[in-house]
């Protein structure tokens, strides 16, 4: 496709925009397409791919710019720099450049010249903090990790079972130019093979899909639902697991779902409404006495954990240019607090279970086999390991099944 001139502009200062770190790439690529509601499905789409990647690649870009001072960080980059970056990354796509100055000092021998001589954390992208840390825990399978991180994320719908069916949603999004095929092994689940504006569909409006992640839609089955059962879902956010709970639910049970932050319970609540999950209540977390007074009453404990988020680096490819080795290591400190005081929900017999959305083991089996050790009424049911580049397609998610068993 050629990007005319005014995208290419646009695809400029949104880098700019994304590269102070001062919003999160979704939030600048938002503001841009509404402000350009006249682009084509196809110009969005090379909108939303190229930014990502510039993104993703920013690290091993300025390399083979030779631009060694923006190597660790691009919060000092220009609108000349930005315009560099996106020729060095069309070059390395093996596309041509038009003939605008803006580009017209780079060439590719040069580029790849420089990248003869950078290290691997480079040609993989990833702050060196990180590679080294990724290497430590998961050794010599890091590097096919990386690259399938670096992958651009693909697009999934959960559909709804409260309101509709698998092919009622296909056939629906046929008819709005949005082709779509099942995926093997979940029933709910479609990928979308051709875009287009999905949440303008009249199946969206109507709540007959959400879209989510094939990897994250594995995580609340685990809990083993049954029409009926008290759940409470203790880090609800926006809501993507709440919803899918309350569908398991049948709409028969109760579904608590809680979270520190009121802006997303609220959020949840529009899709709740949406969705047609009549069971979800939303509670703030205001201190701990609001996990205290749910003591022992839940069948069903999900603590989807606030974490690195190493796992979903393909669908949000800032967060490692945001994130820090003492960030990993608070949110360390953070999920065990939360694991041995909200695990106190769960009733004698119950079922709960630690989510997080990491590749990292120091967040996932560590944090499970640490628990157990302290806690002998529990024990491991079932653990299951979405990992990039070794076992799935799908974005990175860890969950763990835990039993609550009575040992009085
Ligand atoms: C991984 S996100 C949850 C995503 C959500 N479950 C979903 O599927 O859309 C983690 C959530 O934990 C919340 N959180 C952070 N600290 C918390 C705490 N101490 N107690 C409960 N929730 C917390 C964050 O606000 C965030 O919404």
């Amino acid at each position: 496709m050629t990007a005319p001139r005014q995208l290419l502009e646009s695809l400029n200062s949104a880098l700019l925009q994304a590269s102070t770190l001062e919003q999160y790439a979704d939030k600048v690529v938002q503001q841009h397409l509404q402000a350009n509601l006249a682009w084509t499905v196809e110009q969005r789409a090379y909108f939303v791919t190229t930014l990502y990647d510039l993104i993703r690649y920013s690290r091993k870009l300025c390399w083979g710019l030779g631009r060694r001072d923006l190597v660790d960080s691009v919060t000092g980059l220009n609108s000349d720099d930005a315009w560099h970056m996106w020729g060095a990354y069309t070059l390395l796509s093996g596309q041509t450049l038009p003939e605008i100055p803006e580009v017209s000092a780079l060439n590719i021998a040069n580029i790849e010249n420089e990248l003869a001589s950078a290290p691997e954390d480079v040609l993989l992208s990833m702050p060196a903090w990180l590679d080294e840390r990724a290497r430590k825990e998961l050794s010599t399978e890091w590097h096919k990790i990386a690259n399938a991180l670096n992958k651009p994320a693909e697009h999934f719908i959960r559909v709804n079972s409260l309101k509709s069916d698998v092919v009622s949603v296909q056939e629906s999004l046929r008819k709005e130019q949005i082709a779509t095929v099942p995926v093997d092994g979940l029933p709910n689940t479609l990928k979308v093979e051709q875009m287009g504006y999905l949440f303008r569909t009249d199946a969206f409006q109507k709540g007959h899909f959400e879209m989510q992640d094939a990897g994250s839609q594995q995580i609340a089955s685990l809990l083993d639902i049954k029409p009926g059962m008290k759940v409470v879902d203790a880090c609800a956010g926006a809501g993507g697991k709440s919803l899918h709970i309350a569908a398991l639910l049948e709409n028969k049970g109760r579904l608590l779902s809680l979270d520190i932050h009121q802006y997303k319970l609220d959020t949840l609540k529009k899709r709740a409404k949406r969705a047609g999950s009549h069971v979800i209540e939303t509670r703030l977390i205001q201190n701990s006495k609001t996990i205290k007074r749910q003591k022992e009453k839940f069948d069903r404990v999900l603590l989807d954990v606030p974490c690195s988020g190493t796992g979903i680096l393909r669908r949000n490819p800032d967060a490692k240019w945001h994130l820090n080795e003492q960030n990993i290591d608070d949110l360390i400190v953070l999920q065990k607090d939360i694991l041995q005081r909200y695990s106190q929900m769960c009733c004698v017999g119950g079922k709960l279970v630690y989510a997080t959305c990491s590749i990292l083991p120091s967040e996932n089996g560590q944090q499970v086999q640490a628990f157990l050790a302290n806690n002998p009424n529990w024990t491991l049911e079932d653990e299951l390991s979405l990992v990039p580049g070794v076992n799935s397609e799908y974005d990175g998610f860890y969950g763990a099944v835990l039993v609550k068993n009575d040992i009085s």
